[in-house]
């Protein structure tokens, strides 16, 4: 039997900065008539609360370091703020939507990161092959769509800041035994760029042997690497397809199967 066909849609920390831009997004995002998944960051307003509340925020290759206070703010941002604000934007538009962290039942658990080099505190990794996948499928046999914010847990209680790409590229993955899934990660660019100034520079498809060269030149550097790195653990375990396009372009990507903007990651 086929399997049913399910979009795992992902968007970032940029486009969630404007509110005009979050907002034609969700609309658009409510016409897509088959059943998705929401998975949403929200890195750049974390950092702007933490920034105001005089707590400094350090990175490392694009995962945040995370002690307690910090933590908390992504949990207060992540969880709060922008989850139950794109659920409402949803509700206005007619895509009956529910937010979860990965703590709600118990769908994405994580451990705390081991410390190597770096202790990145309170960051979780998924726990792929323990994601409650069955409770997705009936929330989406409901015909309601889950929307997840950056936020798992460990089990003992401790809530986790996970990078939101990951979220996506692992719900994608454990639900691929259920589901036909299309993972597209959106954000506000026309797609992996050639040249960062041009937006008419997209590279149409990465391959494992492009994707070394293009680091090589230093042509994919900062955030774009661990989206591709989630990209490709995606396609090597089972999901049918992972495009990275500008947000206003998913309704085209998906309504109409139009493949003319935006990069496909490939094996
Ligand atoms: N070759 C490239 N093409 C497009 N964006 C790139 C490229 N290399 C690095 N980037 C950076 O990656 C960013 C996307 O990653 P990230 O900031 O983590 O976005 P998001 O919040 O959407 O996950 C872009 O805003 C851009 O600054
Ligand atoms: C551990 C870690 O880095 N977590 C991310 C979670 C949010 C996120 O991924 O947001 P964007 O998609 O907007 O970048 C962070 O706190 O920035």
């Amino acid at each position: 039997m086929q399997k049913q066909e399910l979009y795992i849609i992902k968007i970032g920390g940029n486009v969630i900065d404007h509110p005009e831009k979050l907002d034609a997004f969700l609309k658009d995002l409510s016409t897509i008539q088959k059943p998705k998944i929401l998975v949403h960051g929200g890195g750049k307003l974390a950092t702007k609360l933490a920034e105001k509340l005089e707590i400094p925020q350090e990175f490392f290759e694009g995962r945040r370091i995370t002690n307690a206070e910090t933590r908390d703010v992504a949990v207060m941002v992540y969880a709060g703020l922008i989850n139950k604000n794109i659920v409402a934007t949803l509700q206005k538009n007619g895509l009956n939507s529910i937010g979860f962290s990965g703590a709600d039942a118990n769908v994405i658990p994580a451990h705390k990161r081991p410390v190597k080099t770096i202790d990145f505190g309170w960051v979780g990794d998924v726990e792929t092959d323990k994601i409650n996948a069955q409770f997705l499928e009936k929330v989406i046999s409901e015909d309601i769509c889950p929307v997840f914010c950056a936020i798992t847990h460990d089990g003992n209680g401790n809530l986790l800041n996970t990078n939101a790409d990951t979220i996506a590229s692992s719900l994608a993955v454990a639900l691929s035994t259920h589901f036909e899934v299309n993972l597209a990660y959106c954000f506000e660019k026309n797609g992996v760029l050639e040249n960062i100034d041009d937006e008419n520079s997209v590279i149409a498809k990465i391959t494992p042997e492009t994707y070394i060269q293009l680091k090589e030149k230093n042509i994919v550097n900062e955030g774009m690497i661990p989206k591709i790195d989630n990209a490709f653990a995606a396609i090597e375990k089972g999901v049918k397809s992972v495009f990275i396009v500008k947000e206003t372009f998913l309704k085209k990507l998906i309504n109409e199967n139009n493949r003319t903007s935006g990069t496909e990651i490939t094996q």
